[in-house]
């Protein structure tokens, strides 16, 4: 983490709540939150699976770098990232070099379960999104671990918890 940072970054994969437990944390510390996939979505006014359709995940990915490059401009915010944000070396090294980044992450059979009922992810459209999500788990955990300055599992404790719980270890950093 870079020395006093204000800000927050929530890494960690689908389904983890950092877009839920992100918007609880910045409400209870007064800072502006913002959410990679929300930014993406309102610059380009299509949804990520219009993105994926027409560019690709290569295309998605750009796009993602180039709004991590602008938020980590910005001070005293929380920002939960989109899953993948940690595959590309400048991301990680963006996220690490502006904040105090949180690894959230939760059993695949909670992952599962808090995405079934949403499909707004491109990556989970297959026959089995229980092994898709273990697959991308063995390849991004060791991605998420490398940057964390805090990690936590959201799958023992209920949203509110988990701010109390980053919020003691961001203060105590
Ligand atoms: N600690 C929690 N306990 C119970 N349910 C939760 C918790 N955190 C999130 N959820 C639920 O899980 C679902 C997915 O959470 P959320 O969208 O915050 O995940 P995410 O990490 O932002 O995923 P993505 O990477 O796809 O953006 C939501 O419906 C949310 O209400
Ligand atoms: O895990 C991933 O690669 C993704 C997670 C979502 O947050 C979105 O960023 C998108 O659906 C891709
Ligand atoms: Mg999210």
């Amino acid at each position: 983490m870079s020395s006093q940072s204000s800000n927050i970054y929530l890494v960690g994969p689908m389904g983890a709540g950092k877009t839920t437990v992100g918007r609880l944390l910045a409400r209870e510390l007064g800072k502006q939150f913002y959410d990679s996939d929300r930014e993406i979505e309102t610059r380009t006014g299509v949804d990520i699976p219009t993105i994926f359709e027409y560019e690709g995940e290569e295309g998605f990915r750009r796009r993602e770098t180039e709004v991590l490059r602008d938020l980590v401009t910005l001070s005293d915010i929380v920002l939960a990232t989109g899953g993948g944000i940690i595959l590309r070396e400048e991301n990680r090294r963006l996220l690490q070099d502006h904040g105090f980044v949180v690894y959230l992450y939760c059993p695949v059979e909670k992952q599962l379960e808090r995405t079934a009922r949403d499909t707004h992810r491109p990556l989970l459209r297959t026959s089995n999104p229980k092994k898709r999500l273990a697959e991308l788990l063995a390849v991004r955990a060791p991605l998420y671990e490398s940057i964390a300055d805090c990690t936590l599992n959201t799958g023992e404790c209920a949203s509110r918890q988990a701010v109390k719980k980053i919020i003691q270890a961001y203060r105590n950093s």
